[in-house]
């Protein structure tokens, strides 16, 4: 087990948080999967789990949901505490509806007996008028008699968040749900899905490692890497203003560039950026691959390589000994043309000590 790291406390909103995790650990036989996870989610609205695979999301999911221990650290629901090391609030307790990837349905009851199977305690007339409400909200009315095996991938999908809703849950914790849905539909099928869900207005956590979808749905996003929550805040902020290389990665491509800061500049063979908070040294700066362009007064750049993205090219380039990755609209240089290269003059760079 890898020695544990000060706590770090990464608050979303701090007012009246539908989940909280304090200094939350899960160890497996040698590793540790979930190390030290804080956080809080807001009441409401939609958030992405999103990292790299293997670094710990499901079996976050999991703790959440009451489906395994926690070996330290506290979840607390709705303000109350559901998880601590030795106590374990069972699923059914903690007001969570949970979906994994493959929907689970029973497939010995059709589409209303499943959607109603966590309702055996309510009257029978008010299970079907809640049965039938959650049925009109996810557009699977007509499905009802229908059997599991009969229904598409969507369909299924559709009858498991229902039936995840149907007990009201403070929070709806939804597993990789988009995975299985067909390329050119995918968009469309998620954002009417994720309408639907919105409207029977319960806090969602999705967990996810496609970093546009997430950026795409999400209210706020919660990073994760090998086992740690690295940041957590709006997406854009997220994107553009990352806590660390690392972090920055997870959201998407990122240019590193060699830099030499001195009173608070980092100076780089593509130009400067302020630097305040940066000792003087070697440091280096990482932007979006869009912050570099092509401009007149630029530095002189060799293209090494092309390559067609649809909307435009990426383009590989050595400058002062460094290489980089950029994007370029519109008809791409030819290999061996010199370009010349700046840093956008509304860059916003990241810049960390060197070996940070
Ligand atoms: N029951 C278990 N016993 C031992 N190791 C486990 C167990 N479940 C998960 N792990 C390990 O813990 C780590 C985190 O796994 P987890 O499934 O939570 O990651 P993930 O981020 O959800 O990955 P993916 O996106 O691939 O589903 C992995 O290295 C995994 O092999």
């Amino acid at each position: 087990m890898r020695p544990r790291g000060p706590a770090t406390r990464h608050l979303i909103v701090t007012d009246d948080p539908v989940l909280e995790l304090r200094d939350v650990v899960r160890d497996y036989p040698g590793r540790t999967a979930v190390d030290g996870a804080s956080f809080a989610l807001p009441s409401g609205g939609i958030t992405c789990l999103l990292g790299p695979s293997g670094c710990g999301k499901s079996t976050l999911l999991r703790l959440i949901a009451g489906l395994e221990p926690v070996d330290a650290g506290e979840i607390r629901i709705r303000g109350h505490a559901v998880a601590v090391p030795g106590t374990t609030a069972a699923p059914e307790h903690r007001g969570v509806g949970l979906v994994f990837q493959d929907n689970a349905l029973f497939p010995h009851l059709n589409v209303s007996a499943n959607v109603g199977f966590g309702l055996a305690a309510m009257a029978a007339d008010a299970r079907r008028a809640r049965v039938a409400a959650l049925l009109d909200r996810f557009h699977i009315a007509h499905l009802a008699d229908a059997w599991p095996h009969m229904l598409s991938g969507g369909e299924q999908q559709r009858v498991a968040i229902a039936r995840a809703l149907a007990r009201e849950p403070s929070l709806l914790l939804l597993d990789e749900p988009f995975s299985g849905l067909d390329g050119h539909l995918r968009g469309a099928v998620r954002d009417a899905l994720l309408a639907d869900i919105r409207a029977a207005g319960t806090s969602v956590l999705i967990v996810t490692h496609d970093p546009e979808e997430a950026m795409m749905i999400a209210d706020n996003l919660i990073l994760m890497a090998a086992g740690r929550i690295v940041q957590t805040g709006r997406p854009e902020d997220c994107y553009h203003q990352p806590v660390s290389i690392a972090a920055a990665r997870l959201l998407g491509d990122v240019a590193v560039i060699d830099a030499v800061v001195t009173n608070g500049i980092a100076d780089t063979a593509l130009g400067a950026v302020q630097a305040d908070a940066i000792p003087d040294g070697a440091a280096k700066l990482a932007v979006r691959p869009d912050a570099i362009v092509r401009s007149p007064a630029g530095v002189a750049a060799t293209v090494s390589a092309t390559r067609f993205a649809g909307h435009l090219y990426i383009v590989e380039a050595f400058a002062a000994d460094q290489h980089f990755t950029i994007q370029l609209p519109g008809k791409p240089p030819a290999i061996g043309e010199q370009v010349t290269l700046a840093l956008r003059l509304d860059v916003r760079a990241l810049v960390v000590r060197d070996g940070d």
